[in-house]
C-alpha cells in the first residue's frame, strides 16, 4: 500500500542514462570515424586500429569516471549524510521531553524514521545522480544537435522557455501532492499502530468492523492522494512528448532541407544528432522529475532537522556538579513548595506541595483518580520539571544534578512492569555492571531463581516482547530484582499490586518489606490495606497535599479524606 515507486523509476532512468552518457563520446568518435571513411573511401587497417584503440580508451575512461563518481556519491557523500542525519534524529527523539511525545502522534515519529529517513538514504542521492546525469546529457545533446544544425537554435531557444514554464507549473503542484501522500501514509501507519496496540480490547468489545472501516478510509485517502500525485505526472509526460516531437520534427526537416537544398549536411553527424533529439524527451523528463525529487527529499531532510532540534531534556550529567557515589546515603526526601505542569501552556498538575519524608520511612500515597499521584513519581524522576519550588534528597536540590545522576539513584516498580525482548540477564543488567552470582542472588531473593532455572537456559533465557512469557506478578518481581541489584536508598512502587492476585501480592509485599527495610519506600496504593501499616500516609487531592500523617491518626478522624477513601474501598469490596 505504501510503496514509493517514483524513486525506483528515477533510479532506473539513472541507469539508462548512465548507458547513454557513457556512449556519448564513443558515439561522437564513431561518427567521426564514419565521416572519415566516407571521405577517404578506404578501410586501412592501421587507421582502423587507431580508431578502435581510441574508442576502447574512451569506453574505459568513461567506465572509470562513472565508477569513481558512484563511489564518491554513494559511499562518501550519501552514506555519511544518512548516518549523520539518522544519529541526530535518534538523539533528538530519545532526549525529547515527555511533552513532545504527548503532542506528537506516533505515526509522525514512525514516518520520520521510515519514509523521511528512506528519502534521505536513497531519494536524495538517487535523484541527485539521475539529475546530474540528465542535466549533463541534456546539455551535451543540445550542443551536439546545435553543432550539427546551428539553425536548430531558432527552435530550441523558444522551446527552452516552454520547458521552463512547464517546470515552474509542475514542481509546486507535484510537491504539494507528494506532501499529501506522505500525510495520508502517516495517518495510515498511526491507525495500524493503534489497532495493533489495542487488538485485545478491540476484539473484546467486538469493534473489528469499525476499525476495518477506519482503515479502509485511510487506505482510500492514501489512494486518492497517490492518484492526485500521478495526475500532474501524466500531464507533464504528455507535454514533454509534444516538446520532444517538435524537436525531432524540426531536426529532421532541417536535415532534409540542408541535404537536398544546400547539399551540405554530414550524414554521420546528422544521424547522431537525430538519435539524440529522439532521446531528449527522456532526458528532459528525468531532469524535471529529479529536480522535484531532490526538492521533496530535501523537505524530509528539513523535517528531520526540525525534530533533531526539539528542545531536549536537561543534561544527563552536569560537569562539576556530580553527586558522590554513595548519595543519597540516608534517603530523606523533601518537597518544598513544589509545583509542576506537563507542558508550558498547560495547567499545574502538582500545586505548591510541601512535605518531608524521613529516611527509611514507608509512606503510602493515596488519592482519587487524576489527583496527581503518578505525576509526583514523574516529578521525582524529573520526567516533568518543576514550575516552581524544589525537591531535596538528603538535603540536596535534585535540580542541580544531571538527569542520569538523579534517575540512577532512584528505583521504581511501575504499575505496568516493563520487560524487553532480550535475555533475562540483559533485562536485569542491561549495562553489564553485575556478576552472574549477584544476578542469581537477586533472583533468589525475589523467589524467581527457580522459575528461571526451570526454563533450562538460565540467565540466557529469552524474554518475549513486553515480557509476555512471564506472568504480571513475575514481571513485577523482576522489577524488584532490578531494584535490588541497583541497591538504591529510595524505592517507588506505583500501584505495584494493582494488577496481580492476592497470593502473588503477598509475595511481592513480603519481599519488599524484607529486602527494602533500610530504604525509603513510597507506595502509590490502589489497595489501601497494603499501606495501612505504613509510617505515614500522604493524601493528594487535585494536585495538592490534603492530608499527611500516620494512618492511625488519619483513621481516628472519621471526617478525614483518608477515612472516607478507606470506607469507600471497604464498601466497594463488600459490594463485589
Ligand atoms: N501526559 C500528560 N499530559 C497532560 N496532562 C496529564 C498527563 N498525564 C496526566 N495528566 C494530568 O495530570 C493530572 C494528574 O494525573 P495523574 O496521572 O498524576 O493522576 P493519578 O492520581 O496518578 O491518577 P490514577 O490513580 O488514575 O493513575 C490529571 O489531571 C491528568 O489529566
Amino acid at each position: 500500500m505504501f510503496a514509493a515507486g517514483d524513486l525506483t523509476e528515477i533510479g532506473e532512468k539513472g541507469v539508462n542514462l548512465s548507458g547513454g552518457q557513457k556512449a556519448l563520446f564513443g558515439n561522437l568518435w564513431l561518427a567521426h570515424w564514419a565521416e572519415r571513411n566516407d571521405k577517404s573511401n578506404a578501410g586501412d587497417d592501421t587507421v582502423s586500429a587507431y580508431f578502435l584503440a581510441v574508442y576502447g580508451a574512451l569506453a574505459a575512461g568513461s567506465a572509470t569516471t562513472m565508477a569513481a563518481s558512484m563511489l564518491v556519491l554513494w559511499l562518501r557523500c550519501s552514506y555519511s549524510a544518512s548516518q549523520h542525519t539518522h544519529q541526530k534524529l535518534v538523539r533528538g527523539i530519545i532526549r525529547s521531553p515527555v511533552s513532545f511525545f504527548d503532542t506528537t502522534p506516533v505515526g509522525r515519529i514512525l514516518g520520520l524514521f521510515g519514509s523521511d529517513q528512506t528519502l534521505v538514504d536513497e531519494g536524495v542521492p538517487a535523484a541527485a545522480e539521475a539529475g546530474l546525469k540528465a542535466v549533463s546529457q541534456a546539455l551535451v545533446s543540445l550542443v551536439l544537435i546545435t553543432m550539427a544544425m546551428p539553425a536548430m537554435l531558432v527552435v530550441l531557444i523558444p522551446l527552452g522557455f516552454v520547458y521552463a514554464n512547464l517546470q515552474s507549473r509542475f514542481i509546486p503542484i507535484a510537491r504539494h501532492a507528494r506532501g499529501s501522500v506522505n500525510t495520508a501514509r502517516n495517518i495510515g501507519i498511526s491507525s495500524i499502530d493503534e489497532a495493533l496496540d489495542g487488538a485485545a480490547t478491540i476484539r473484546a468489545y467486538k469493534r473489528q468492523e469499525s476499525f476495518e472501516r477506519a482503515f479502509s478510509t485511510c487506505t482510500e485517502s492514501y489512494a486518492r492522494a497517490w492518484w492526485t500525485f500521478l495526475c500532474p505526472n501524466r500531464w507533464l509526460a504528455t507535454r514533454l512528448d509534444l516538446l520532444s516531437a517538435a524537436i525531432v520534427c524540426t531536426a529532421a526537416l532541417l536535415q532534409v532541407t540542408m541535404q537536398y537544398v544546400f547539399n551540405g549536411a554530414s550524414s554521420s553527424y546528422a544521424g547522431l544528432s537525430l538519435t539524440y533529439a529522439l532521446a531528449i524527451v527522456g532526458v528532459l523528463n528525468t531532469c524535471l522529475r529529479s529536480t522535484m525529487m531532490v526538492e521533496l527529499s530535501l523537505i524530509s531532510v528539513e523535517r528531520i532537522r526540525q525534530y533533531s532540534l526539539v528542545k531536549p531534556e536537561a543534561e544527563s550529567a552536569v560537569a562539576g556538579c556530580r553527586p558522590t557515589e554513595l548519595w543519597p546515603e540516608h534517603g530523606a526526601l523533601e518537597f518544598v513548595r513544589y509545583s509542576a505542569r506537563y507542558r508550558q501552556d498547560a495547567d499545574l498538575v502538582l500545586k505548591d506541595l510541601s512535605f518531608r519524608i524521613e529516611a527509611r520511612n514507608k509512606v503510602g500515597i493515596v488519592g482519587r483518580t487524576g489527583a496527581g499521584k503518578s505525576s509526583l513519581t514523574l516529578a521525582l524522576f524529573r520526567i516533568i520539571e518543576a514550575a516552581s519550588g524544589k525537591i531535596l534528597i538528603d538535603g540536596r536540590d535534585t535540580a542541580q544534578y544531571g538527569l542520569q545522576d538523579i534517575r540512577s539513584r532512584l528505583s521504581i516498580i511501575p504499575q505496568d512492569p516493563l520487560m524487553f525482548a532480550a535475555t533475562v540477564r540483559e533485562n536485569l543488567d542491561p549495562l553489564g555492571d553485575y556478576t552472574d552470582q549477584q544476578i542469581w542472588s537477586a533472583l533468589e531473593r525475589v523467589r524467581l531463581a527457580e522459575p528461571v532455572r526451570s526454563k533450562g537456559e538460565g540467565l540466557e533465557y529469552g524474554v518475549a516482547q513486553g515480557g509476555a512469557n512471564f506472568s504480571v506478578g513475575q514481571r513485577q518481581l523482576f522489577c524488584i530484582a532490578r531494584a535490588l541489584l541497583k541497591r538504591t536508598r529510595i524505592l517507588i512502587l506505583d500501584e505495584a499490586t494493582a494488577a496481580i492476585d492476592s497470593s502473588t501480592d503477598a509475595v511481592v509485599q513480603e519481599t519488599i518489606r524484607r529486602e527494602f527495610g533500610e530504604c525509603t519506600v513510597l507506595t502509590i496504593a490502589h489497595r489501601l490495606d497494603t499501606i495501612i501499616d505504613s509510617d505515614k500516609v500522604l493524601v493528594i487531592d487535585n494536585g495538592s497535599v490534603a492530608e499527611y500523617d500516620a494512618p492511625e491518626t488519619l483513621l481516628a478522624d472519621w471526617s478525614s479524606m483518608f477515612s472516607l477513601l478507606v470506607a469507600e474501598a471497604r464498601a466497594g469490596a463488600t459490594a463485589a
